[in-house]
């Protein structure tokens, strides 16, 4: 792991870089080709890609009842416990239509509607990933969306679902459950197929070629975001334990070769002392040759002269995801502008977030966090603005709103609100 000494003007490598052409190629020609030729090019890709030839698209009945029979009952009480505090939190994000009337009648407004439907994506290359069925499922859910579809790819050998995904799913209320996953499930998403049918927005992480498709249909139907490979930023000073810093930090580095996973620390004792702990720790992982790659390729401690140095260098990378792993975290947060999700103190460490506190874990990546939020119910619905005026009310405005209109040379503007009283 990179050990350097943090600079002013310090340029940050990020893992996303939008895609090589040839990726850009490949996935345009995907989805016209499933938005053309429907489940035929879905199951040609899928057969391509994931190595099945499918016999359904969408997981069967029996597929989901199997699923229950090869998890442990401990197992399906974890997920419903997560599904609990997830839709407990989720159920706070609910906005209300509201309506205001003054004392000459303006009445004005905004209705609250939920989308009527949604295609939620989730990750399945190289690992399962049920707690992201819960993270986008239930904010679809308390936000009243009436069609719910999930897509996720199939298993390389059974061509099924992994059953925890599937038990997720089904916990949470969804059983229409495609077995398709990359660019191929998203165009199928946008366009529909005889199988699949469109929706109104896409929403959940995924791989290169996900991200790619889903800015490819973006117009055609709404994205929540461009969620890139997983980020850390540890932000620790020297009361900081190298052991937990070290795990935390291996905590994302072992979803993706291309996850980032980064402490900013103005203790030098602590730097070096962590770059033992992740190299120690790195060796006993399953998934080691994707956390070293990630740690080698895209990892970095960076020491800051100052804990101020420090809080300026985490909001110029605006991480996914920000551990305070000092004295008094809470001193710090008025001064964090830019993450994701804050995680505060030892005792919070980032896995609480992605299974289990409740925040949603579909989080705006690659410094998307200056100007993006979580995923959340927010996303799954729209707004409509409601205007109405009494005559009074139009009568003391019509003369202003005349002008204004004569302002932008638009006569029939004018004409429109000057009729009432002709
Ligand atoms: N932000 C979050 O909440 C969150 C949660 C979980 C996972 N993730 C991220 O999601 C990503 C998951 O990626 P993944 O690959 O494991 O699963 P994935 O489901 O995103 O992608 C797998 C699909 O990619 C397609 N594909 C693979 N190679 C291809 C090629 N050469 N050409 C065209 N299509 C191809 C295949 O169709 C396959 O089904 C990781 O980066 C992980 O960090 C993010
Ligand atoms: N850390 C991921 C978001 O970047 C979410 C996740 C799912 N499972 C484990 N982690
Ligand atoms: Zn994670």
């Amino acid at each position: 792991m990179k050990l350097l000494k943090a600079t002013p003007n310090l340029s940050i490598q990020r893992s996303v870089d939008g895609g090589t052409d040839e990726q850009r190629a490949a996935v345009q020609s995907i989805i016209a080709d499933v938005r053309k030729n429907g489940d035929a090019a879905v199951l040609k890709y899928t057969e391509k890609f994931d190595g099945i030839t499918l016999s359904s698209i969408m997981a069967t009945a029996e597929e989901i009842e199997e699923a229950y029979t090869l998890l442990e009952e401990e197992q399906k009480e974890i997920i419903q416990r997560a599904a609990a505090n997830i839709r407990a939190f989720h159920e706070k994000q609910r906005t209300q239509s509201w309506i205001t009337t003054d004392a000459d009648g303006t009445t004005l407004g905004q209705k609250v509607t939920p989308l009527d439907s949604a295609g939620l994506y989730v990750p399945g290359g190289t690992a399962a990933y049920p707690s992201s069925v819960l993270m986008n499922v239930i904010p679809a859910q308390v936000a009243g969306v009436s069609k719910i579809v999930i897509t996720s790819p199939p298993d390389r050998t059974t061509g099924k679902l992994p059953p925890a995904v599937l038990v997720a799913a089904n916990e949470a209320g969804v059983t229409e459950i495609y077995k398709v996953g990359g660019a191929q499930a998203i165009g199928a998403l946008a366009y529909g197929t005889e199988t699949i049918p469109s929706v109104d927005k896409i929403t959940g992480p995924g791989n290169i070629y996900v991200a790619l498709a889903k800015r490819e249909v973006y117009g055609d139907v709404d994205i929540d975001m461009i969620a890139g490979p997983s980020e850390i930023v540890v932000l620790a000073d020297e009361t900081a334990l190298p052991n937990e810093v070290a795990a935390d930090l291996l905590s994302q580095a072992e979803h993706d070769e291309r996850a980032c996973a980064i402490l900013v620390t103005d203790s030098m004792m602590l730097a070096e002392n962590v770059k033992l702990e992740v190299e120690k720790q790195l060796k006993t992982l399953p998934r080691k040759e994707i956390a070293a790659s990630s740690i080698e390729n895209y990892g970095a401690i960076y020491v800051t002269d100052s804990m101020d140095e420090a809080v300026d260098l985490v909001n110029q990378l605006a991480p996914e995801h920000l551990e305070l792993l000092t004295a008094e975290p809470m001193t710090l947060l008025g001064s964090i502008r830019h993450a994701g999700a804050i995680f505060m103190g030892r005792y919070s460490s980032e896995p609480v977030g992605d299974y289990f506190a409740g925040p949603n874990h579909v989080l705006p990546t690659n410094g998307t966090a200056r100007f993006s939020s979580p995923l959340s119910v927010d996303d799954f619905v729209k707004k409509s603005s409601i205007i109405y005026y009494s005559e009074k009310a139009l009568r003391k405005n019509a003369e202003d709103i005349a002008a204004f209109a004569r302002m932008e040379g638009l006569e029939a503007h004018a004409r429109a609100v000057e009729s009432r009283f002709k």
